[in-house]
């Protein structure tokens, strides 16, 4: 072989081993592999006062700015009616609450819900009773994280801050108690209804209010017991429930509550008979002497005297709110006229025909009458919106397929308290890999047959 020919044979070889060696750089790239985050769940229990349900939520542990982001999985009552299906593998997170005095009662309650709880492999994050203002701010957010007025997946596929958009109020109506939510034009200075958050990056300075006894149930107490006590005897005639109506009450059963005083001269167990007259003026009348209206001298006010700067921009009216609101067909923005001209109406429909056209709404037929005017008292004198900033409250249920009340913005406030999971770091058995290996071998092999071949070469020569 002459001394070109070795040269060209060195070069084929250099060249080759050097091919090699950069496909094998190129192909068998051994990167770090990021395992996906994992999911985790919550669990919120809200014990109102009317009702319980549970609430499961799950968001991902690689949160975004220090807030998860999270999807309601599903919801159930304490009667086992569950709305969307579980698919649970890890619970993470539990929490309870619910309306009650801080009473010692309400406190052995808890310390057993705790340790039922406490039981189960979760990590409990304890049972507690919510103040009326921490209700109203957590319903505050749950709206406006659905409606992505705090965050929005962005096309840039990143979860950023809108710029350009306004947060919406809440108003919630309870049981026992109402909240009103809102984002006022000027932060609030009193420090009994302010409220601050930072959530996604961004400061929020609310105003927030509850008013016990000014839940749906409660207020219809209140109603009652107004009448009983301007009635004489034992008969109630009541303007709000339909003619033809009658139901019987004991006047313990009536005064059972704190938002209601028995007269000392009512004996606990006389029986009254309340009976509907279907009068939707006196009935109006009548809700509205359950407020105080007058505001005194330390500026706007909201009713019974509770500051309140005026209401602003759009506000979505959840729970009792909505009940009623959707029994009438009124949740489709009607005007005002419209909404007072339906309710009017249907005050004055009598009991036997309510009964033959709504048979599957038995439970609560007799009650939307006085709630509809009680709604709309409350909104109107008490919260003072008034025919041009009405069309501004939306009555819904759901928002984005998740229930709207408190739970979620709960959970969302507590999931700032699970420390994010930082991304896992793993060198592992990933698909690109084994296609790197199996490459690598290939050109092993090809190479072997390269240096044989040129050893072959250089020795016949
Ligand atoms: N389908 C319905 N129609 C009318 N009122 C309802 C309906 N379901 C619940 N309510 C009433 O609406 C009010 C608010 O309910 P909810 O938000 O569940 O109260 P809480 O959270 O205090 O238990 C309660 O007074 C309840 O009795
Ligand atoms: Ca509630």
């Amino acid at each position: 072989m002459g001394s070109k020919a070795k040269a060209i044979a060195g070069l084929l070889a250099a060249t080759c081993v050097c091919s090699i060696i950069a496909l094998i750089l190129s192909v068998v790239n051994v990167e770090d592999v990021l395992l996906p985050p994992s999911t985790k769940y919550g669990l919120v229990f809200d014990a109102g006062s009317t009702h319980t349900s549970l609430y499961t939520y799950r968001w991902r542990a690689d949160k975004e700015n220090g807030t998860g982001i999270v999807s309601q999985v599903e919801a159930c009552s304490v009667s086992g009616e569950c709305w969307a299906l579980p698919s649970l593998s890890m619970a993470s997170v539990c929490a309870f609450a619910g309306r009650e005095q801080n009473s010692s009662k309400a406190q052995q309650v808890l310390a057993e819900v705790s340790k039922a709880i406490g039981e189960y492999p979760v990590d409990f994050r304890g049972a507690r009773i919510l103040t009326g203002s921490e209700e109203g701010s957590f319903g505050w957010i749950t709206v406006n994280y659905l409606l992505e007025t705090l965050v929005k997946f962005s096309f840039a596929e990143k979860w950023e801050h809108p710029q350009d958009t306004e947060v919406l109020g809440a108003l919630d109506l309870g049981g026992a108690s109402t909240q009103i939510t809102f984002q006022p034009r000027v932060p609030v200075e009193d420090r009994n209804t302010s409220v601050f958050f930072r959530l996604y990056g961004t400061n929020y300075s609310l105003y927030s209010h509850s008013y016990l006894c000014y839940g749906q149930s409660q207020a219809l107490k209140m109603l009652l017991a107004a009448l009983h006590q301007a009635s004489s005897g034992g008969q109630i005639k009541h303007p709000c429930y339909p003619q033809g109506y009658q139901e019987n009450i004991t006047v313990a059963e009536l005064y059972d509550s704190p938002c209601v005083r028995a007269p000392s001269s009512a004996s606990p167990g006389l029986v009254l008979t309340v009976t509907g007259t279907g009068d939707p003026a006196a009935c109006d009348t009548a809700v509205r002497r359950l407020f105080n209206f007058s505001c005194g001298a330390q500026g706007p006010c909201g009713f019974n005297g509770v500051y309140q700067p005026p209401v602003r921009g759009q506000f979505l009216a959840f729970a009792g709110f909505y009940y009623t609101f959707s029994f009438l067909n009124l949740t489709r923005q009607q005007s005002l006229r419209e909404v007072n001209s339906t309710v009017y109406s249907f005050c004055q429909r009598n009991w036997t025909e309510l009964v033959q056209s709504f048979p599957k709404d038995l439970k609560y037929l007799h009650t939307y009458c006085s709630v509809a005017f009680y709604i709309l008292t409350l909104l109107l004198d008490g919260y003072k919106f008034n025919e041009h900033t009405w069309s501004n409250i939306h009555f819904s249920r759901q928002a984005a397929n998740t229930d709207i009340g408190w739970t979620l913005g709960f959970m969302l406030n507590l999931t700032n308290m699970i420390p994010a999971e930082a991304l896992q770091q793993v060198k592992g058995h990933q698909p690109g890999l084994w296609a790197g290996a199996v490459s690598f071998l290939v050109l092993a092999i090809v190479a072997g047959l390269v240096a044989a071949f040129l050893h072959c070469f250089w020795k016949t020569k």
